[in-house]
């Protein structure tokens, strides 16, 4: 089959490469000349495990290639499947102006009968609104179908999740183009779900929504052990048990970030508004995100005195481990804070601090190691597991002023650091 991918983000390279890999002739859009550039020589853009290599073997293998023109990228297409991005707007819904102007390019260059396939994230009715925008603007008599097919993968394992997920969802009018999108992904071997559109694009935000749910409930059972002497790990652990209620998703900590949990959950009260439903369980699962990602500057202040002129060294800066993205990472919101009440920030990261250096305040220094970062320091937190930290012996603790540490991401056993002399402070332990 004759693929394109409009927008090559983190969902639509991995979508292009993935499709490629199992046998599709793909080519990858992209309005970025700087990023397509990088592409055509096998070079991925962002920070993903293997993804170089695949996309590197289908390069060579002819199958996956990159452009900026939309025109040549249409020209053979059966399918065009739209990746763009659907940021948050400042009221919290999502900003659909890269979904319709991918819809008008689409309806500019297609020359033939084509499946026009949403992976982005979009809220119910938007499907239908790019297949008006298409048909309104078409310049060929050509038939266009389209169908909601959300992506579930994760940053940082994402390849993992494209050939391991646990299901595909494809929301689809009629059962024809239904059956074409099923054929496509046979290859990957995955339990396919069919349904209409608007369930398909509800699926998406309300499986977003109910883990960052699960994240925040978890937070404020961590709270309230801290408070009664529990341990959040174990209630976690007992929990998860029960095969209703399961173990993932359950880790405590400093809250949820990245470029989507934050965005689609506030999109999905926004959605309710719209039908004048009022999600009232939402609005309190990002209250206390919110409240949960500034936690560590809290814990910080009950123990020293005053932040002025102390030197804090940060460990991690991604939103999560094994990527780049720094979008609505904790460490923006906690290292604002911290130059704010007059700290020295000291920051290391494995692979985000290219990208955060454009995003942070001007202020915070960046070394090269774990040990570079904790030279000296009053105090040093934990925002990101990194396997590079959370594998560090407490002895690297131990060339900081005094040895203090605030674990946003309970990546050390207690006993561990106590026994190794470390002040340790984690989250519900
Ligand atoms: N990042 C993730 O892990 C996941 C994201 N999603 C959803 O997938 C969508 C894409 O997300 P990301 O890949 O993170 O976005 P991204 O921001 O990383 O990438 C979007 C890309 O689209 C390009 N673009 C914008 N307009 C274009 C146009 N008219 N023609 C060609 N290219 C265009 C941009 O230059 C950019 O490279 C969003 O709706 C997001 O919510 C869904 C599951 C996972
Ligand atoms: O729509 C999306 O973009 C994607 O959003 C998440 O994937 P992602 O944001 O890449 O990463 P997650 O592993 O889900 O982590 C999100 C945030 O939750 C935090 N988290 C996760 C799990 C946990 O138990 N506790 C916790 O605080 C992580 O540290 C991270 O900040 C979903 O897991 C994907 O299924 C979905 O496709």
């Amino acid at each position: 089959m004759n693929i394109s991918v409009v927008g090559t983000g983190y969902v639509g390279l991995v979508t292009g490469v993935s499709l490629a890999e199992i046998g599709h002739h793909v080519i990858c859009i992209d309005i970025d000349e700087a990023k397509v550039e990088q592409m055509k020589q096998g070079i991925s853009p962002i920070y993903e495990p293997g993804l170089d290599e695949l996309m590197s073997r289908n390069i060579e293998a002819g199958r996956l290639t990159f452009t900026t023109n939309h025109k040549e990228g249409f020209h053979l297409a059966d399918v065009i499947y739209i990746a763009v991005g659907t940021p948050e707007k400042v009221d919290g819904s999502a900003n659909l102006v890269f979904i319709e102007q991918a819809a008008r390019d689409i309806a500019k260059y297609i020359m033939k009968d084509i499946i026009v396939v949403t992976k982005s994230t979009v809220p119910v009715g938007t499907n239908d609104r790019i297949l008006e925008i298409i048909e309104d603007n078409q310049i060929h008599n050509v038939q266009i179908d389209i169908v909601a097919n959300p992506e579930f993968l994760r940053e940082g394992s994402a390849l993992m999740d494209s050939f391991n997920g646990d299901r595909i969802v494809i929301g689809a009018n009629n059962v024809y183009e239904a059956s074409i999108i099923e054929k496509i992904n046979e290859p990957f071997g995955l339990p396919i779900y069919h349904t209409d559109i608007r369930s398909a694009e509800l699926i998406k935000y309300a499986s977003n929504a109910f883990l960052a749910t699960k994240i925040s409930f978890i937070n404020e059972i961590a709270a309230i052990c801290e408070r009664v002497g529990a341990n959040v790990e174990h209630v976690a652990k007992g929990m998860g048990m029960d095969k209703r209620i399961g173990g993932e998703f359950l880790n405590a900590g400093i809250g949820y970030g990245g470029s989507c949990f934050p965005k689609d959950t506030k999109a999905l009260i926004q959605i309710a508004g719209n039908v004048a439903y009022d999600f009232e369980l939402l609005k309190g699962v990002v209250n206390v995100n919110q409240k949960q990602r500034t936690l560590l500057v809290d814990k910080l202040n009950e123990r020293f005195a005053t932040l002025v002129d102390k030197r804090i060294a940060v460990l991690g800066l991604a939103f999560k481990p094994n990527t780049d993205d720094m979008r609505e990472a904790a460490s923006i919101i906690i290292t604002e804070r911290l130059i704010e009440k007059g700290a020295i920030v000291i920051a290391y990261d494995p692979v985000a601090m290219e990208n955060a250096r454009g995003i942070l305040h001007a202020d915070i220094l960046y070394a090269n190691s774990v040990q570079e970062t904790l030279h000296d320091a009053d105090a040093a937190l934990v925002l990101t597991e990194w396997d590079e930290i959370r594998n560090a012996d407490p002895t690297v603790f131990h060339s900081m002023k005094n040895p203090i540490v605030f674990d946003g991401r309970n990546c050390f056993s207690v006993d561990v650091m106590r026994e190794g002399g470390v002040e340790y402070w984690s989250v519900g332990r």
